[in-house]
């Protein structure tokens, strides 16, 4: 299913999104911070989705215990660390993790620059002890408003040389992009490239404002492009990467079933489309369960699956010299 000679990449991947269960319940008891479960068993149902939510803003919820655990930097740090571990562990050759400072930051009013210089370290310190490839997406979380992502852009920008891209996550649907289109103009000035999160909650015209407005290269999510013809045209044309994470979208009740999931659309239309995780913690999968699931749940062959691994490499935000060291060290 996974083709051993074409490197695995997931590029859409939530640090703050995958802490461990476990991690958990050991930094809420070691800095006293009360859970709302007293055994790792029954805390699981708390940070994981059991079934499905019925909103982006209901599955966004699950993240909040995983941010308020973060104590002090140290936390921070290992969390970082941990995800290093896990993108290692499920068999990735490269991952982009992206991350919220402000969110991370606010539970227990931590620095927002200490926060990305945290994870920062954390990163180093798990690339000298486990095997895989990582580059950083700076987050400005869309739901605490303007001028919170000013604040999370500023602390983001102070660190830029370790950062590969920039995102707008968060709720989509009460917070719209043209809100940030300053921010943005601030991304592209200081040379980084941009994602953002599209046409999940809200329709395609969220999309064209990513695009035209933003400066967006790769689209997450961008289910709803699907009933815009002209789009999906302009998706096709433009080379415009869709980081599909099938598992999130069915969480967060963007698609009824996986049988709705519009992957295949996406791939008969020529457009440039990979498989991710998102928030591989909440959701409880790895990358290895969304190959399973493309293959058995979206009707994706072998062949088309390979192309499927190979789309995640071209639209990885890489040099070419570094995609062509990817592909070398499966060769
Ligand atoms: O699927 C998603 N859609 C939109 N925003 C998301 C998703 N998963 C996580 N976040 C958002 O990303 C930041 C943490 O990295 C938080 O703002 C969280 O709400
Ligand atoms: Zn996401």
């Amino acid at each position: 299913m996974i083709n051993t000679s074409i490197p695995l990449v997931d590029l859409h991947r939530h640090l703050d999104g995958n802490v461990r269960v476990n991690t958990i319940w050991e930094l809420g008891h070691q800095h006293g911070i009360a859970l709302p479960a007293d055994s790792l068993e029954t805390l699981a149902p708390f940070v994981q989705i059991q079934g499905k939510e019925t909103s982006l803003v209901a599955f966004l919820k699950k993240l909040d215990w995983m941010v308020a655990v973060l104590a002090d930097l140290d936390a921070v740090k290992r969390v970082a660390y941990e995800n290093v571990a896990d993108a290692a562990l499920s068999g990735l050759d490269y991952a982009e993790l992206r991350f919220s400072p402000y969110y991370m930051a606010m539970n227990h009013k931590l620095p927002i620059e200490g926060v990305v210089e945290a994870v920062i370290d954390g990163v180093k310190a798990g690339l000298k002890d486990y095997q895989v490839k990582i580059n950083l997406i700076g987050i400005m979380s869309r739901s605490f408003g303007q001028a919170a992502c000013t604040q999370e852009l500023e602390g983001l920008l102070a660190h830029k040389q370790h950062l590969v891209a920039m995102d707008l996550a968060g709720d989509e649907l009460g917070f719209p992009g043209e809100l940030f289109n300053e921010h943005f103009k601030r991304v592209r000035d200081a040379g980084l490239a941009i994602t953002a999160h599209a046409g999940e909650a809200a329709g395609s015209q969220s999309m064209w404002q990513a695009i035209q407005e933003l400066g967006a290269t790769r689209i997450g999510h961008g289910v709803n492009a699907i009933h815009d013809p002209k789009l999906m045209e302009y998706l096709a044309k433009h080379r415009i990467g869709i980081e599909s994470c099938p598992t999130s979208n069915l969480h967060t009740s963007t698609v009824s079933s996986y049988a709705e999931h519009p992957f295949r659309t996406f791939m008969d239309a020529g457009v440039l489309i990979s498989l991710n995780t998102d928030d591989p913690g909440v959701s409880a999968i790895d990358i290895k369960h969304e190959y399973h699931i493309a293959k058995s749940e979206l009707g994706l062959s072998d062949a088309e699956l390979a192309q499927v691994q190979r789309n995640g490499v071209e639209m990885a935000f890489l040099s070419e010299s570094e995609r062509k060291a990817l592909y070398a060290a499966k060769a």
